[in-house]
């Protein structure tokens, strides 16, 4: 049995909120100066303010819920409900502070094993209630919004008991875990084997083994241990016309790989219940370090001459200019600006920090690697700045969700979005996306920071990820970034214009309801309509997961 997490926690990261985060004040008095940020904000609503309508859930349908999970498995309380409304996006926590309103499930339902989903489903698809799986709820694309579409009624689908490692296999490196297990936990249950899944996006302490498959996550050490897709060895879903069992071998040309069209479906197929993933020994050897390289375009070749002769680090991550001085601001102090100094004296005029990190069975491996990493980085024109550079950076590696409770208290719109593309295209889609979030955001009075890095990086291509920090509109804190994702996903997938899309509308976020209307423009007409044949066969009554994926318009045509 694992600790289950406090899911009554919606409005922030941490019980402690924005008190867990270092944001000292030379950080405020910088965002002050550089963005216009006023020095009073609007204080968050008490949970206590949110209009909680009451549970439309029919008797009949709480009763045969009831009878398959038990009672105290069916929810009802204002608290529970209001725990699962909504993921954790810059907008899902402001609805949770009070500003715009909130989806809230008519219950949640905890079942306890994967032959309870299937019946739970069953019972939903005939009493027509709408059915949000949900894993840590830290989604940011909407994705367990708790939309109700044409049904009587929602229910959020919690998977927190199904919490268990059920086998390993050491021989084959094959761990099967239960849905619901979060991050933490799965690596706790592996080591006790020796053994690891790798597998650690910044969601890592609130995610769980299912979310993960579900999106198509992609961790901070993606380089070195693969996307969540390419652990996943196999799976069972549950689906409202029963289970589907994938995955009996580690290659297969028996036909398309049928995993893949459950990896990435977002809770609007089934339930993913079980997952089999590839595990690795612990590594024993771990050493992270910081390089400097001058600007984007040298750091960007740097990083790509790394992917193309595969030689990556396990964790490679590129900042650029933006992120790198806000990196340095934030941090404040003698040291960066000591570290500035010595830079300007190297002769590194724009800093772009690169962070690498090898994790490796024994120190012999990691120099071996280590080696090759450095020989073709040498290459490109570099400042080592060592461990303790990367060291703090491994520190620091899960500080962003807490650091944005406190700057949400201060008044500052802050969210992120991410895309990915082939190479050649990179510089042109950083650009046009930095483009469209700054003539969005900016106001005579704010001026936004904007800025971006690699995290993923391919032989063919990178992902992008950018930060925004703009002080908040006191009219429409949330319309103020809708505009701007919006502006940033039609650059991204130039939608209505014509011309193929320059990048992927998310790279490991997934589509949730925000994507929805960028779908067809990345995957075309044809591919919406084979999803929505899938969907009409897995889930006739259309009670998975409603208006995610593929939309509500989308499903309907
Ligand atoms: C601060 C922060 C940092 C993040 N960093 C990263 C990152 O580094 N990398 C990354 O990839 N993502 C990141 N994310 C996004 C998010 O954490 C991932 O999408 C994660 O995989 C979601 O897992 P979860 O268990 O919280 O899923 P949830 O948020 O509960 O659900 C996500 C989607 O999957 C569906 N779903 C959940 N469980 C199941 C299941 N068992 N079966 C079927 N459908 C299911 C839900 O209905 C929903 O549509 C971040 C989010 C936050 C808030």
């Amino acid at each position: 049995m694992t600790e289950r997490i406090d899911h009554t926690l919606r409005g922030s990261w941490t019980p402690s909120g924005a008190a867990d985060a270092a944001l000292p004040p030379h950080a405020l008095r910088w965002l002050r100066d550089r963005t216009g940020l006023a020095a009073a904000s609007t204080p968050a609503g008490p949970d206590s303010v949110i209009a909680v309508g009451d549970s439309t859930l029919p008797d009949a349908a709480r009763a045969a819920l009831a009878a398959l999970v038990g009672e105290s498995n069916v929810l009802l309380d204002r608290d529970s409900r209001l725990g699962r409304a909504g993921g954790l996006s810059y907008v899902d926590l402001m609805r949770h502070r009070g500003a715009g309103e909130l989806a809230v499930p008519d219950a949640v339902v905890l079942p306890a094993d994967p032959d309870q989903v299937v019946e739970v489903l069953r019972a939903c698809a005939a009493q027509d209630i709408g059915v949000v799986p949900f894993g840590g709820g830290t989604s940011v694309v909407g994705g367990v919004s708790a939309l109700r579409g044409d049904k009587v009624a929602v229910v959020a689908l919690d998977l927190a008991r199904l919490d268990a490692l059920v086998s390993v296999d050491p021989v084959s490196r094959i761990a099967v875990l239960q849905a619901g297990v979060r991050g933490p936990d799965a690596e706790r249950l592996l080591a006790a084997h020796g053994l690891t899944i790798g597998h650690v996006p910044q969601s890592f302490e609130r995610a769980t083994i299912g979310g993960f498959a579900a999106t198509r996550s992609a961790g901070q050490a993606s380089a070195g241990y693969g996307r969540f897709e390419d652990m996943v060895e196999g799976l069972r879903l549950a689906t409202p016309v029963g289970e589907w069992r994938l995955g009996s071998a580690p290659a297969s040309a028996a036909g398309p790989d049928l995993r893949q069209l459950v990896v990435g479906s977002e809770g609007a197929f089934g339930v993913i219940t079980e997952v089999a993933l590839r595990v690795r020994p612990t590594p024993t050897e771990r050493r992270y370090e910081g390089y400097v390289l001058d600007g984007w375009e040298a750091g960007g070749e740097a990083v790509r001459d790394l992917a193309q002769q595969r030689v990556l680090a396990d964790i490679t991550r590129l900042s650029d200019v933006d992120e790198t001085e806000v990196s340095l601001a934030l941090s404040g102090g003698w040291k960066s600006t000591a570290l500035r100094g010595y830079l300007r004296a190297r002769g590194i005029a724009r800093p772009c920090l690169l962070i690498l990190g090898w994790e490796a069975a024994s120190p012999a491996e990691a120099a071996v690697r280590r080696a090759a990493t450095l020989r073709v980085l040498g290459e490109h024109r570099t400042v080592r700045l060592g461990r303790p550079l990367g060291e703090a950076w491994l520190h620091g590696r899960f500080n962003g969700p807490r650091q944005r409770d406190a700057l949400l208290d201060a008044g500052v719109c802050v969210e992120t979005l991410e895309t990915a593309t082939h190479w050649s295209r990179l510089d042109e889609l950083r650009d046009a996306v930095r483009a469209a979030l700054v003539d969005a955001l900016r106001t005579p009075q704010h001026r936004p920071v904007v800025m971006c890095h690699v995290s993923h990086a391919y032989e063919t291509g990178a992902s992008l990820y950018f930060t925004v920090l703009v002080p908040r509109s006191e009219q429409d804190p949330i319309g103020q970034w809708q505009q701007a994702k919006a502006a940033a996903c039609a650059a991204i997938s130039r939608i209505g214009t014509g011309e193929p899309p320059l990048g992927t509308i998310s790279h490991h976020h997934a589509v949730g309801t925000d994507h929805a209307p960028y779908l067809a423009a990345e995957i075309g007409e044809l591919g919406v309509d084979v999803l929505g044949s899938v969907k009409r066969t897995l889930d006739p009554s259309g009670i998975l997961n409603p208006g995610k994926l593929l939309g509500q318009e989308l499903l309907t045509r």
